[in-house]
């Protein structure tokens, strides 16, 4: 199977599947202590590791299903540990399961303390070594209500205030495990500073507002056997998997070895998006790079005088990849050269006003679905939703089935950008890329992703391998440029070139030469 190739953490399983899993294993009983118990001893090993200590206590929220029942199990095990721990119950007892109920009758016996809400909400003072959230699981139906959503603005605002860590297990309270937003606009949400994941790796974790509210995530798989994970087809995309795809050049090679990229683009008042787009494809290894440019073509790029400019008639597509949309506008030349540009590419990457142009014109997409091979698609959460004929926040409420629409609907891999950018093809494998910061939210980034997917679509030949790297590299350049203090305030899309470019290099080279290049 495919997904085996695959470490636990990379995989992504719906809510759904980690419930049938999680019905597998518990039918066939495995190994002496149940699943809470192991669930409850992973949280309790994470917390001693993150901040549970001997000298302040731990506070835990329990709540009214089965996360709660962990909380219970992970307070049990930290006061073996030597850790004193205070419960606060939030929700009925009554309902609870019966692991849930033997898990607060052990927290009962072993005389553990317990807290009333409106105790905890008058001592602010009080001094935690480490918050652990136990509210919420993969059961959350709808907003916390007032009492509940009183107690994770406290503890936000708590751990904020005294800069203490807050473990989330499973899932932060409040966040949808699938999509990565909070159950309504407003409704509360645990900020936590980690997340353990059972059973499996979540996507709600990854994209939207999750990585905001999840921070550093772990799995624990609670030793459930390969067996019963079915196959997958949403993964994080990481560097591991990326590395086989690039391969070091071949001494005997030249510059019609790494393709020929066309950027379509650069109306009156927008040349500079075709020129960050066509720099982009530059410094992202395409062996010639030509621009043509509605508002008139400029002589030259004088900083990159390798960047070729043509009339916008005299280009030839065939044999080409082309990158279409940053700065075109939606002009009859447009639209015209958008036509031209599906009929012809060899390999093609379509983005901002090009998408707009498709949104509302069915020709367009027909032409799109009768190309042989899937090209790239580019859009923000806007975009996507003109394509989709959605709003925006539609896309954001659920955004890998915005992805699988887009993928389907335009016979293309889609890039959806945002947080947690998500790639996925028209069969519906898909890939949350794991860089990226809010550096990247400043105008031309955009242009630069499409000029990188264009250079390496033409090198690799394949829609999703490009697209995957592309929104990796980029998001990757930026991390590394923020962590030296180049950003994310002031981070301009040109000082993305330089950085990209190195670690495509390393992606190429590294393993091969040990992190030498
Ligand atoms: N089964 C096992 O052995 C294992 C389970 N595991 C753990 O269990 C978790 C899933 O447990 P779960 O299914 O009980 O759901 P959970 O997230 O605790 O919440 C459900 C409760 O909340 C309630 N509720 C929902 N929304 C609400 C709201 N807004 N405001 C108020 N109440 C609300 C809802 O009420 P209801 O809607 O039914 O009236 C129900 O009572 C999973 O994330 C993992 O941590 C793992 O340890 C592996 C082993
Ligand atoms: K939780």
């Amino acid at each position: 199977m495919l997904h085996q190739a695959f470490t636990h953490e990379a995989r992504l399983y719906s809510v759904e599947q980690i419930r049938e899993i999680e019905n597998r294993a518990l039918a066939a009983h495995q190994g002496d202590m149940s699943l809470m118990q192991k669930a409850g001893l992973a949280t309790a090993e994470l917390a001693m590791k993150i901040g549970a200590d001997k000298h302040a206590p731990v506070l835990i929220l329990a709540g009214p299903g089965n996360n709660g029942g962990d909380a219970y199990e992970a307070g049990y095990q930290l006061s073996k540990l030597g850790c004193k721990v205070v419960f606060v119950i939030c929700g009925k007892i009554e309902n609870y399961s019966r692991d849930a109920q033997a898990a607060l009758q052990r927290a009962r016996a072993a005389g553990l303390e317990f807290a009333e809400l409106d105790e905890l909400l008058n001592a602010p003072q009080q001094r935690w070594s480490l918050i652990i959230d136990g509210l919420f699981g993969i059961g959350l139906k709808r907003s916390p209500e007032a009492g509940i959503a009183r107690l994770i603005e406290f503890v936000n605002q708590l751990s904020i205030e005294k800069s203490i860590p807050v473990l989330a297990i499973d899932v932060p309270s409040g966040l949808n495990a699938d999509t990565g937003q909070a159950t309504s606009q407003d409704s509360a949400v645990i900020q936590a500073s980690h997340t353990i994941s059972f059973i499996a790796n979540k996507s709600g974790l990854h994209t939207g507002s999750g990585k905001d509210y999840a921070g550093q995530v772990s799995i624990s798989t609670l030793d459930i056997a390969e067996d019963f994970f079915p196959e997958c087809h949403s993964y994080l995309n990481q560097r591991t998997s990326l590395f086989p795809l690039l391969k070091p050049r071949k001494q005997n090679s030249h510059k019609g070895s790494f393709g020929d990229i066309v950027v379509l683009g650069g109306a009156k008042g927008m040349a500079g998006a075709a020129i960050l787009a066509a720099r982009a494809a530059q410094f992202a290894g395409a062996g010639r790079i030509y621009c043509s440019m509605l508002a008139g073509a400029p002589a030259y790029d004088s900083l990159h005088p390798e960047i070729m400019f043509r009339k916008v008639g005299e280009i030839s597509l065939p044999g080409t990849t082309v990158v279409i949309g940053p700065g075109l506008g939606t002009s009859n030349l447009a639209h015209a050269l958008l036509s031209k540009a599906i009929l012809t590419a060899q390999a093609l990457v379509i983005d901002a006003d090009a998408l707009n142009l498709i949104a509302v014109d069915s020709k367009l997409r027909v032409l799109l679905h009768n190309r042989n091979t899937p090209c790239i698609i580019t859009p923000h959460p806007l975009e996507a939703a003109r394509l989709l004929n959605q709003s925006a926040a539609d896309i954001q409420n659920n955004r890998l089935l915005a992805a699988r629409e887009l993928a389907r609907q335009f016979n293309a891999v889609a890039i959806l950008k945002g947080s947690g950018s998500i790639i996925c093809d028209p069969d519906g494998k898909l890939f949350i890329n794991t860089t990226g910061n809010p550096a990247l939210a400043s105008g031309g980034t955009g242009d630069v992703l499409a000029g990188v997917a264009g250079a390496l679509l033409a090198q690799l030949g394949n829609s999703m391998d490009a697209a995957r790297m592309a929104a990796w590299v980029h998001g990757h350049a930026a991390d590394e440029l923020v962590m030296r203090g180049l950003g994310p305030i002031g981070l301009s899309a040109s000082e993305l070139l330089p950085e990209i470019r190195l670690h495509i290099n390393k992606l190429a080279y590294h393993s091969k030469t040990d992190g030498r290049l």
